[in-house]
C-alpha cells in the first residue's frame, strides 16, 4: 500500500487502548481489511469502516465482523458501478478502480493531474448523480457507494457500541475525532456538545481544534491521556 504508521502513532494508540475509561476507534473510508492490516489496531480497537458500512472489534484471534451482504438491486447498480467507472479510468492513465462491498472507489492520485481531474468531473457528472448513487468526493478519491453511509453514521456506531460495552447511555460517551480528509468533515459536523474535533492541516473544517499534522495528532492525544490520568 506504500502507507506507514506516523511515529509514535502505534504506541499512543496502544495507551488509549489500555485506558480502563477510554475506547480507542478507527473510522476510516478504508475497507476493514485493509484498516487492520495497515493499523494493526490493539485488541479492543472498534472499527468502523468503509466510511461506517462496515463495523468489527479487533479480538484476540483477529477481528470479528459483523456479516454484510449487497440486495440484488445494490448488485445490479454495483455492475453499472463498474462499467461507467471502468471506462472513465481507462481514459486517464494511472487511474483504477477500488472494489468495496457496497460501492466502487474512483482513484486518481497516480493519474495525471489534468487527466485526473478530468476523471473525477465525469464521475461526479455521471454515475454519482444516479438514484441510488451516494457520492463522497476525498482526496484523489470518488467514491460511489450504494448505501447512504459517512463517517458521521461510523461515529454514531462507536459511540453506541463503547457506551454498551461501559453499561452507560450513549450521551455519557464524549468523542474525540481526529480526521484530514474532506470526507472526514461528515463526522467533525455530527460531533455534540462535549465531544472534541480536531483538523488535521489546512482545509475548511467543522472542528473546534486545529493541528498542523500527524505528529500534532500524536502530540494531543499523549497529552490528553495524561490529563485524563
Ligand atoms: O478515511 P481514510 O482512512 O483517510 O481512507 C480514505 C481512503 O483510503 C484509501 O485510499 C487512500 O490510499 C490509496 C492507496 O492505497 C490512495 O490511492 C488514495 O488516494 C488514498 O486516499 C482507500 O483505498 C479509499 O477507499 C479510502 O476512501
Amino acid at each position: 500500500m506504500g502507507v506507514t504508521m506516523t511515529p509514535g502513532a502505534a504506541e499512543v494508540l496502544a495507551a488509549i487502548a489500555a485506558h480502563p475509561a477510554t475506547t480507542l476507534a478507527l473510522v476510516s473510508g478504508r475497507r476493514l481489511v485493509d484498516l487492520v492490516e495497515l493499523a494493526q489496531p490493539p485488541v479492543g480497537t472498534l472499527l468502523a469502516a468503509s466510511h461506517g458500512v462496515e463495523h468489527g472489534v479487533v479480538e484476540p484471534g483477529g477481528p470479528s465482523v459483523e456479516p454484510l451482504e449487497p440486495t440484488a438491486d445494490e448488485r445490479a447498480l454495483i455492475t453499472r458501478l463498474d462499467d461507467s467507472l471502468g471506462e472513465i479510468a481507462s481514459a486517464a492513465e494511472g487511474a483504477w478502480v477500488e472494489s468495496k462491498t457496497f460501492g466502487r472507489v474512483l482513484h486518481t492520485r497516480q493519474a495525471d493531474p489534468d487527466a485526473g481531474a478530468a476523471a473525477t468531473e465525469r464521475a461526479v457528472a455521471g454515475p454519482a448523480t444516479w438514484p441510488g448513487v451516494h457520492a463522497i468526493v476525498g482526496k484523489s478519491v470518488v467514491e460511489l457507494a450504494v448505501r447512504d453511509v459517512t463517517k458521521a453514521d461510523g461515529v454514531a456506531w462507536v459511540r453506541e457500541r463503547a457506551a454498551a460495552d461501559a453499561g452507560v447511555a450513549p450521551a455519557a460517551v464524549a468523542v474525540l475525532f481526529a480526521g484530514d480528509d474532506t470526507t472526514d468533515e461528515h463526522a467533525l459536523a455530527s460531533l455534540r456538545e462535549g465531544d472534541l474535533g480536531v483538523k488535521v492541516g489546512d482545509g475548511e473544517t467543522a472542528a473546534s481544534v486545529r493541528v498542523a499534522d500527524e505528529p500534532a495528532v500524536v502530540a494531543l492525544l499523549r497529552e490528553v491521556l495524561a490529563a485524563r490520568g
